[in-house]
């Protein structure tokens, strides 16, 4: 039996990784002091995994952005509109990759950035890759095998983690018509055979090629295609061990395709998927020589891992294939988990009772080498210590009292339908608001935030360490609401926001400020390239002791006579990007969650608030990866967020966000939100999102993105017209609203403002180009 890892967590634990890159793309350093700062956080790496006693160490799982877009550059799947770039400026591989990930601006450059989007069911997000029809692929970078010789020095056999040459395909997208990128298979394998004689010939042995997509819904071509792949690899290269890697889902109907697959390690993920171990055990694998590799380390969640059941695993496993064909490992790659449980001091929030129930990835690998020496006999002391204490944990959590509050369990089971429905359809409810909104046609706003600046952080940070009075920071960030208020009526936006300066994180604020939630001080997950969120832990029954948003928001309503709108995060999104309890159905927690979001929904009303937004970005990616398993979820998603936003008159009219992510698969669940006005990002994709909305009718309002917010470039007024227009084709001009794609919290205040007041400029030349009748 041996132990391996799929890829472990590359920020470092102190979020290293992200000052080293903010302080290179500011140019306060060099491109040395990023290059020594990643090398550090490999080589941590590497030897903690090392001293943990694991057998198989990833290497290659190092990314300065993200390993999908890692591969576009490796196989040199750079669109053309960053050559002339390319050949002027003589960018090295680091600062091509940041101008692929972030767009470039500079000199007479303009780029805009590749499309980003969510990594399957998680709050990661990768880059896009771009196809044209007969894309060409070579290799291009030498990441994997540097990064392979680095590890090499440290540890034994490291293991190659590469993203599947499939998946790479699939998660990409064609930007020409006329073909469908699964055709550029013969174009690409060869590059991937290339690579593999490199590795080869600079012995590397273990290979994981991480093929993610079989955990969706695949066609037969696709199938076909996966067939095709692991046999020419095996023929080349027969004497690699090549690791496969799906995990968040089953392998479904794809398994019997998988297991005959000419591949040494098959990994399965237990904890997404139980059922499909003895599903395996009970075919010919006895009788093959294909080794398993069992995730049973949850990779996606905080909870420490329950031994006893874990062995039953193992030991089911054993007494098929036997000891020597079993790898023992995480889930998933461990990028989705937070470092390192031992830099959490205990605190009213993550007392000792919740401490000895978590594990983060530095935990988890010691989980997987224990595993191991409790599976094959071990007698160890320190071993045998460790199961004892981990089955106290285990139990203990099964009982606490910290858990179960029986008055949230009656007001769950009080729930009727009622409960998710509006007073009146939206048609009688839109009359009433534009009575007493009495908006512009082309109304502008923007998603909540401003920019979170580095003062901004100190001033919580200095609060939080008691370095100054709570009434000092309560200054401090009116005074900067106040200006942001203030500003944005000299521009002319017609519904206003706050600036959620006051919030660390648009979840993790609600986190802290509900019961059954604990919070981290440490607990970093990587987001998105240099953008990290600390999840809160859900551990009991939610409930709000008091109101949340209403104090920031009655102070700026009272500021301006605007409107400003509340700002809240919706039920589904704060399950879906907090860490959550194990111990019931997702859709419970979801429902405690979306009852104390009505009773804020509530008294922002009662305050006098008559625009409510319930940010809901993560509703897609709730999502389960299989279709069969899709209308469950929807159903209960869509019905916790009417839950909380279903309590107000017909005159407050509520709205909801949403971005980063494909909806047009769920645009007739996200009409059954029923929201007042959606706002949603748009503009990478060109405005091409709207047309499902076109396609389906979609009766409300909504404000499609005008402007990226990820990139530092600002637009031009020319280019949001152009995309208003695009979506006035679609879109009935009185149903439309106009805003960024996304909250502004990681943008500078020059580039907001510039981008914003050519925003609200746009928007006023297209009231212009409105017929007179219509603009009354
Ligand atoms: C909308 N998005 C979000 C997602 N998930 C969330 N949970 N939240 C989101 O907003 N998923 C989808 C997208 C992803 N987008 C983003 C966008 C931006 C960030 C981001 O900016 N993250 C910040 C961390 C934010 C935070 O919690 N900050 C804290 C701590 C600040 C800090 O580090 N303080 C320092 C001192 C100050 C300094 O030197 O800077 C310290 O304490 O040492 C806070 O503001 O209090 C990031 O920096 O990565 C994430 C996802
Ligand atoms: N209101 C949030 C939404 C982000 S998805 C913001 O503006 O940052
Ligand atoms: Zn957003």
């Amino acid at each position: 039996m041996r132990t391996h890892n799929l890829g472990y967590p590359r920020i470092g634990n102190h979020r290293e990784l992200k000052k080293a890159e903010e302080a290179y793309w500011s140019g306060k350093t060099a491109l040395n002091d990023l290059v020594q700062t990643a090398k550090e956080i490999r080589r941590h790496n590497w030897e903690l995994q090392k001293n943990a006693g694991i057998d198989l160490i990833p290497c290659n799982d190092f990314s300065y952005y993200d390993q999908t877009l890692d591969m576009s550059l490796l196989f040199g799947a750079i669109p053309d509109r960053f050559h002339g770039l390319m050949q002027q400026k003589q960018l090295c591989d680091i600062d091509l990759l940041f101008a692929m990930a972030r767009g470039y601006q500079k000199d007479e450059h303009d780029i805009t950035a590749m499309e980003m989007t969510k990594w399957f069911d998680t709050n990661y997000h990768y880059i896009v890759p771009e196809f044209k029809a007969n894309q060409k692929f070579s290799l291009y970078s030498k990441k994997p095998l540097n990064e392979f010789i680095e590890a090499k020095s440290i540890v034994e056999n490291p293991k190659v983690v590469l993203l599947g040459p499939i998946s790479y395909l699939l998660l990409g997208k064609e930007k020409e018509e006329g073909f469908h990128r699964l055709d550029l298979l013969s174009n690409l394998l060869p590059a991937y055979l290339e690579l593999l004689k490199v590795l080869d010939e600079n012995n590397a042995h273990y290979i994981q090629l991480d093929e993610p997509c079989l955990s969706l819904n695949l066609t037969d071509k696709e199938r076909a295609a996966f067939t095709k792949t692991y046999q020419t690899i095996h023929a080349k290269f027969p004497h690699l061990h090549i690791i496969l890697a799906s995990y968040f889902e089953c392998y479904g109907d794809n398994l019997s395709t998988v297991l005959e697959l000419p591949i040494q390690t098959l990994h399965l993920d237990l904890v997404r998927c139980p059922a499909q171990l003895d599903d395996i055990l009970a075919t010919n694998i006895k009788d093959k020589k294909l080794n398993l590799s069992l995730g049973i380390v949850d990779g996606r969640n905080i909870w420490k891992n329950d031994f006893e059941h874990s062995l039953t695993f193992i030991d089911k496993a054993k007494a098929v294939i036997g000891e020597e064909r079993i790898l023992v490992g995480p889930s998933c790659s461990l990028l989705h988990s937070p470092c390192d449980l031992d830099l959490e001091k205990e605190s009213t929030s993550l007392t000792a009772d919740i401490k000895q129930w978590l594990a983060f990835a530095k935990q988890k690998i010691d989980e997987i080498a224990t595993l191991k020496a409790l599976a094959t006999g071990s007698k160890d002391a320190p071993i045998l210590e460790k199961f004892e204490a981990n089955k106290l944990a285990i139990s203990n959590k099964k009982t606490s009292s910290l858990i179960h509050n029986p008055a949230v369990k009656e007001r769950i089971k009080a729930i009727d339908a009622s409960f998710s429905t509006r007073k009146n359809p939206f048609e009688k409810r839109r009359k009433v608001q534009e009575n007493i909104l009495k908006l512009p046609l082309f109304p502008t706003t923007t998603i909540g935030s401003f920019p979170q600046t580095k003062e901004i952080r100190n001033w919580r940070s200095q609060y939080k360490k008691h370095e100054i009075t709570s009434e000092l920071y309560d200054l401090l960030l009116k005074s900067e609401t106040e200006k942001t208020i203030k500003w944005q009526e000299t521009i002319g936006l017609d519904v206003l926001v706050h600036g959620e300066f006051e919030r660390n994180d648009m979840v993790e604020y609600f986190g802290e400020q509900l019961s059954g939630f604990a919070f981290t001080q440490n607990g970093w997950v990587q987001s998105y390239g240099s953008r990290c969120v600390k999840p809160p832990i859900v551990f009991g029954d939610v409930y709000r002791p008091n109101p949340m948003t209403v104090y920031w928001s009655s102070y700026a309503q009272s500021l301006t006579k605007k409107w400003v709108k509340g700002m809240l995060t919706g039920p589904v999104t704060i399950l879906q990007w907090s860490f959550v309890r194990n111990d019931q159905p997702r859709s419970e927690t979801c429902n405690q969650i979306a009852l104390a979001i009505r009773d804020e929904v509530s008294d922002l009303e009662k305050a006098g608030i008559k625009v409510i937004q319930i940010d809901e970005p993560a509703i897609r990616e709730g999502l389960p990866l299989r279709k069969e398993n899709w209308a469950t979820y929807l159903q209960w998603a869509v019905n916790a967020f009417k839950i909380s936003a279903s309590s107000v008159e017909d005159a407050t009219q509520i709205h909801t966000h949403m971005c980063y992510s494909e909806f047009n698969d769920i645009i007739d669940s996200i009409a059954a939100m029923d929201a007042d006005v959606i706002t949603i990002e748009c503009s990478r994709s060109q405005m091409e999102l709207l047309d499902a909305f076109a396609d389906f009718n979609y009766p409300n309002e909504i404000g499609p993105g005008v402007y990226d917010i990820h990139s530092p470039r600002v637009p031009s007024e020319e280019e949001m017209v152009d995309l208003l227009k695009k979506a006035q084709k679609v879109i009935p001009t009185e149903n439309l609203w106009v805003n960024p794609d996304c909250g502004l919290k990681t943008r500078k205040w020059d580039e907001t403002k510039k981008a914003l007041i050519e925003m609200v400029q746009a928007a006023r030349l297209m009231r212009t180009q409105v017929p007179i009748e219509a603009n009354i």
